[in-house]
């Protein structure tokens, strides 16, 4: 499986309710994607799971602590049910770019089997505003995909695959945010 892109996940309602939960409070500074080049840092939100480091494995419970957020919680089962049998949750949160901030090409797993469900949250986006998602093949010589930041798209992929969320333009006038799901198959 590569990257697989679902259009207008939710109902429209259903992502204006949660597009707004996540514009709400909550935001922490200091997120990072490339531990190589920590100083580019965005917003982040944890709801669930590890926080920085795999080794944590605080995927332990990570679906009862997603309980306490609760359209993230439905969200989450939505997901799983619809899309993701058979697999937990090991992490999930939410990522903020404003213009300024920057991903850094990384692994999400650095095990086969691992998947990342990615939602683009925001309420609008526009062509000029940058802030893809591109994907890499494994030498990271050549990109072979892109996930434009669509509002409402839920974007899966395996979680050894290089990605990178690109900045965003000056001209943006949203808060870029992702959610994401972090899974494996359960076992
Ligand atoms: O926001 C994005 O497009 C990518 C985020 C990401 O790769 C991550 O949080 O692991
Ligand atoms: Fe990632």
């Amino acid at each position: 499986m590569s990257v697989r892109v679902i259009e207008n996940f939710l109902a429209p309602e259903s992502h204006e309710q949660i597009s707004a939960y996540l514009r709400g409070p909550g935001w922490a500074y200091g997120a990072y994607s490339d531990s190589n080049a920590p100083g580019i840092r965005y917003w982040y939100k944890h709801f669930a799971g590890m926080v920085r480091r795999a080794d944590e494995d605080a995927s332990q419970g990570a679906e009862q602590q997603l309980a306490a957020f609760p359209p993230i919680a439905a969200m989450w089962a939505a997901i799983r049910d619809g899309i993701l049998p058979g697999h937990e949750l090991i992490r999930s949160y939410a990522n903020g770019y404003p213009y300024g901030a920057d991903g850094g090409v990384h692994l999400d797993a650095d095990v086969p089997g691992h998947l990342t469900a990615l939602y683009f949250a925001h309420p609008r986006w526009e062509p000029n505003w940058g802030g893809e998602t591109v994907f890499f093949d494994r030498e990271q010589k050549d990109v072979v995909a892109t996930a434009y930041a669509r509002p409402n798209r839920l974007v899966i992929f395996p979680g050894d695959l290089p990605h990178v969320a690109r900045g965003v333009s000056r001209s943006c006038e949203e808060l870029r945010i992702t959610l994401m799901f972090k899974v494996r198959e359960a076992s």
